[in-house]
């Protein structure tokens, strides 16, 4: 399977409907402490923009609503994994990124045979509080020996400026958040993450 370079990562359709028209082909809902309803009908919204974009919607933690809200790929942490009936997202037809921090949680996700990998944060990140330090670039190039065929993600205070050697370090993805919805234009922002990763599509 291959991964788009540019995995854009928001909080609500809200900003799928606003970014994924762009040319967005990879997003994912990442959405935290709102009720099951909202949660449904924010998964609900997303897909259609994502369906009518040509765009792959990935539902983090959620995978149980993913499932009956008919999506076909979810992200799920370690303490998710842990949690998730991982043979039924499998039955159903889902594909499985996971994250990983550190070695024990790579043969981890390995053991679970996941779609992709994610490995964070590579650089600090403001978006939440992380008991990792950060990677760094050549933590990439052990991930990519050991994750290999399955796509790498990289994820963690990435911005314009760090793909070169993000992808230089052989991560197929590169994941952010902030540095496009934190960004006084996100529209331009995201278009020049879609102009930049365009040599590794
Ligand atoms: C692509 C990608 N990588 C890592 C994460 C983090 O997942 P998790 O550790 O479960 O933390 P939350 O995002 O749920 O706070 C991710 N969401 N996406
Ligand atoms: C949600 C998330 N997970 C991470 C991990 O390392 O697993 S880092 C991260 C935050 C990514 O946001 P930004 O691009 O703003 O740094
Ligand atoms: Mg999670």
């Amino acid at each position: 399977m291959k991964l788009d370079p540019f995995y854009l990562i928001v909080d609500s359709a809200a900003w799928i409907e606003r970014l994924v028209p762009l040319g967005v082909k990879l997003v994912q809902l990442r959405i935290k402490d709102r009720p099951e309803s909202d949660l449904r009908s924010e998964i609900r919204r997303a897909r259609g923009v994502c369906a009518a974009h040509g765009c792959q919607l990935i539902v983090n933690d959620y995978w149980q609503i993913a499932i009956e809200e008919g999506c076909d790929f979810v992200h799920l942490g370690q303490e998710d994994l842990a949690e998730a009936d991982v043979a039924a997202i499998r039955t159903a037809g889902l594909k499985l990124g996971l994250s990983t921090h550190d070695e024990a949680e790579l043969e981890t996700a390995l053991a679970a045979k996941p779609d992709y990998v994610a490995l964070g944060p590579i650089y600090p990140t403001i978006l939440k509080t992380m008991r990792w330090q950060p990677q760094g670039l050549s933590r990439i190039s052990a991930w990519r020996q050991r994750v290999r065929p399955l796509p790498l993600v990289a994820i963690g205070g990435l911005n314009t400026d760090r793909l070169e050697g993000v992808f230089a370090h052989r991560a197929d993805s590169a994941a952010v958040v902030t540095d496009i919805t934190m960004n006084a234009d996100p529209e331009g922002r995201t278009r020049e993450w879609i102009e930049k990763t365009a040599r590794w599509r």
